[in-house]
């Protein structure tokens, strides 16, 4: 497939970003437009993929394009321009929302089946499990990563610093992981010195082997296998929970159950019974026969007690509050709403949620809707330790100044489902025996004994996105004239292959004059923060997991957000991904336009990315698309120097007014340009128009606010009604269609 490169694919995904993208759009399309840049919609929003997943059970003007399946395609086309905005990772709950909500819209999509029993079940569910957790990045990221936060986002930071939380050297909270029975303890690791085949598989006590899996390897690609013991993870938390209780300190939980959607809702589901033990023990055959299932949460008890008569029911959830006598306090999602921290796997997500806590000066919210200390609890130890590490700086330094601090820009080893972020289809939650690699020739290549409930997990990482990983690295040190740390544990097999890469590949490049180093994460942590305290800047350059976490850590601590990232994916093939910012998909910001009407989204990151993709365009030939580009960031450097962000209160300039100012300033801007006059000419009145209206269109933005606005939907909104609500400028809507 080839497209002219004129076009530039928009996702459309879900919650705040898809609301934002309804304002945003039809500006946008104002200025490319003028540039012939075609900019189309591809829906890969999660009830778009459900609905794509059963063609047969639809109507003709039911049915929709798999927009993920085309895009994942479009990846491999040196031409591919895509603007990629956050989209939700579904957990089981949220799946099942989203087909509930289908349904109740009149889409005849299937139940999801928890347990099948037939063969159409089991159909059903492979095809849901393709829409599950994190479906969409891994397909679209056929490239590595290059996450920055551009100069004049960081003047404005500093300029405008949020707010920080106080850290006190007394602060009792810490990360807490496993120091054994974990996947780092048990890690092994090889490299293949020539392409080919390996079999994964389960040797049972009686010595029959089952073939789990078989895979073609290719020349120099590394492939790990490790292995965290049940009963070291289920006695860890048991541990975890009394030291909390007897210290008197919150006990928090931190996963990945989106991302890591196959090991982390196991992991989620032991916390979940060790946490409410008594209330397992006494209720397990019950909860089988309701099927009950802990991995979901809590909130999967909750739901599937509800049927049951009253009196069972009251029985129950006094069960459940009398685990909490015994049991330290539990950090909240919601406490006006009694939601947990153990209710749902996918609303606490380790990237976002410790440097939130750490930004709230190490603490997050009990039942009484109070902030407290809080054991963070990070049962892998491998990336864990990084967190006690920042807490460490915080506690004797107190919490970083973001009006003098450093940037730590990150580029990351992601391309091809580099590492864990490609386990899902190789993890297995085992019986006991031995899980072992073996080459075709029958050589055992690894092996680890396990016992049941064990979970084990093998990880790919191809040579080529490598070289290419190691070349961003180099070449944006040189760029960015910046030192660049490769975070890389020699104590652990899998770096000790990759330090062997690294060192090979920066020979193919000129170092000269560069610093480029390569120390064990907690060297690295430190050297950098150390840095960022004096206001250095120092590139990470990490892994998939690192880059997944510390494109949060350091935006969060710097810019309050993660979504003021410029993210920039280079396809290996040639084309460019441009995502935007780091960050999530907001799921508050869609409450509070409920309830209140605002947007308090920040699209800083969706002008960034639209910068940059214009500017390729432009590299690729398009004259105009250049001169778009260069005027759309004078823009959002006049958006930011002015301070036109969303506020998050009700009443001031929202999502829908910060991109009215930035049409306003991008009208300016190329209007007043003297590199394409015709162009100029033609912005002259939008600019005149939005200029003489300003004050008129941002009071008819701020008048629809303050009262409820109803979407039609969570999932699948009613697009026209969205359009309605965030365009209710007749002024700014009026002059955009002239
Ligand atoms: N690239 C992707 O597609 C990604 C998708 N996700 C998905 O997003 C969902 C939510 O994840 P979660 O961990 O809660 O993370 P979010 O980033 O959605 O939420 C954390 C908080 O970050 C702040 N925030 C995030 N983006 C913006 C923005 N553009 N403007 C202003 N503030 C912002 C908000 O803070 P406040 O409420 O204080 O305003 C928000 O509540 C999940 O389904 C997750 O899997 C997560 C990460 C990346
Ligand atoms: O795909 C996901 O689930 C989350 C991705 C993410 O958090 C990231 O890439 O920063
Ligand atoms: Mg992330």
């Amino acid at each position: 497939m080839t497209t002219t490169n004129q076009t530039i694919y928009w996702t459309l995904t879900d919650e705040a970003p898809s609301l934002a993208t309804c304002s945003l759009l039809p500006i946008v399309r104002a200025f490319t437009s003028k540039a012939e840049i075609d900019v189309k919609i591809s829906d890969i929003s999660l009830a778009g993929r459900v609905l794509s997943a059963f063609p047969e059970k639809l109507s003709e003007e039911q049915r929709v394009e798999d927009g993920l399946k085309f895009l994942g395609e479009l990846t491999q086309d040196p031409n591919a321009n895509i603007i990629k905005l956050p989209n939700i990772s579904a957990s089981i709950p949220q799946l099942k929302a989203c087909i509930a909500e289908l349904q109740t819209q009149g889409y005849d999509v299937p139940d999801y089946p928890e347990d099948p029993q037939t063969d159409t079940d089991a159909d059903v569910q492979t095809r849901y499990s393709k829409i599950l957790g994190s479906a969409v990045n891994p397909v679209l990221r056929e490239g590595n990563s290059d996450r920055r936060a551009p100069g004049a986002v960081k003047a404005y930071a500093k300029k405008f610093p949020h707010s920080m939380g106080k850290w006190s050297k007394a602060s009792q909270t810490h990360a807490d992981y496993m120091r054994g029975g974990d996947f780092f303890s048990s890690e092994q690791s090889i490299t293949m010195a020539e392409a080919g085949d390996v079999r994964i598989e389960f040797v049972d006590q009686a010595g029959n082997v089952e073939v789990k899996k078989e895979l073609s390897l290719e020349k120099g690609e590394i492939l790990d296998s490790m292995r965290m013991s049940c009963a070291a993870l289920r006695e860890f938390f048991e541990e975890s929970l009394q030291d909390a209780k007897e210290t008197g300190v919150m006990w928090s939980l931190h996963v990945k159950a989106t991302m890591m959607k196959v090991s982390h809702p196991i992991v989620f589901g032991h916390a979940v019974t060790v946490f409410y033990k008594e209330l397992f023990e006494q209720y397990g055959d019950l909860f089988e026969e309701l099927g009950v299932n802990p991995n979901n949460g809590i909130g999967s008890v909750y739901d599937k007690i509800a049927t049951l008569p009253t009196s069972k029911r009251e029985e129950i959830e006094e069960a459940i509050h009398k685990c909490y006598e015994h049991r330290p306090k539990l950090a909240m999602v919601d406490s006006s709403k009694g939601i947990t921290n153990l209710h749902v796997p996918s609303d606490v997500i380790v990237d976002a949620s410790m440097p939130a806590m750490i930004r709230n000066g190490g603490k997050m919210w009990d039942a009484n809707g109070q902030t407290a200390d809080t054991k963070a609890v990070m049962p892998e130890s491998t990336y864990a330790r990084i967190y006690q590490e920042m807490i460490n700086y915080c506690k004797t330094n107190g919490a970083f100044d973001p009006t003098t601090i450093g940037t730590v820009p990150n580029v990351g080893l992601m391309a091809k489902k580099a590492e864990e972020y490609g386990s899902h289809d190789k993890t297995y939650e085992t019986q006991p025996g031995t899980m072992r690699v073996v080459a075709a020739d029958g050589t055992v290549l690894m092996q680890h004994e396990v016992e049941k409930g064990d979970i084990w997990r093998a990880c790919q990482t191809k040579d080529e996105p490598v070289r290419d990983w190691v070349k961003l690295a180099v070449t944006r040190a040189r760029n960015s004239d910046t030192p660049a740390v490769f975070w890389l544990d020699y104590k652990r097999a899998h770096d000790a292959e990759l330090i062997k890469k690294v060192e090979t590949y920066l020979q193919d490049h000129d170092t000269d004059g560069l610093e480029i180093y390569i120390k064990t994460y907690n060297q690295a942590i430190r050297f950098s923060m150390d840095r960022m305290f004096r206001g250095k800047d120092t590139i990470s350059v990490t892994g998939n997991v690192l880059r997944d976490y510390l494109t949060d850590l350091f935006p969060i601590i710097e810019l309050g957000t993660s979504a003021k990232m410029l993210s920039i994916v280079p396809m290996l093939k040639g084309g460019g991904m441009y995502e935007t910012g780091a960050g999530g998909s907001a799921p508050k910001h869609v409450q509070q336009v409920e309830e209140e009407n605002h947007l308090r989204w920040d699209s800083l990151g969706e002008f960034l990315a639209l910068a940059v993709s214009l500017e390729d365009l432009g590299l690729k030939g398009n004259k105009r698309a250049a001169v778009l580009a260069k005027t759309l960031d004078a823009a959002t450097g006049k958006l930011l120097e002015n301070n036109k962000s969303p506020s998050r209160k009700t009443g001031e300039l929202d999502n829908r007014g910060s991109h009215f100012y930035l049409g306003m300033y991008w009208a300016q801007e190329v209007a007043n340009q003297t590199e394409d006059a015709e162009l100029a000419a033609e912005f002259k009145q939008l600019a005149e128009d939005l200029t003489s209206q300003e004050s008129k269109i941002v009071a008819e933005l701020a008048e629809c606010q303050g009262t409820p606005a109803a979407l039609d939907g969570y999932y699948h909104a009613n697009r026209e009604t969205v359009k309605k609500v965030m365009r209710p400028s007749a002024s700014l809507n009026s002059a955009l269609a002239k």
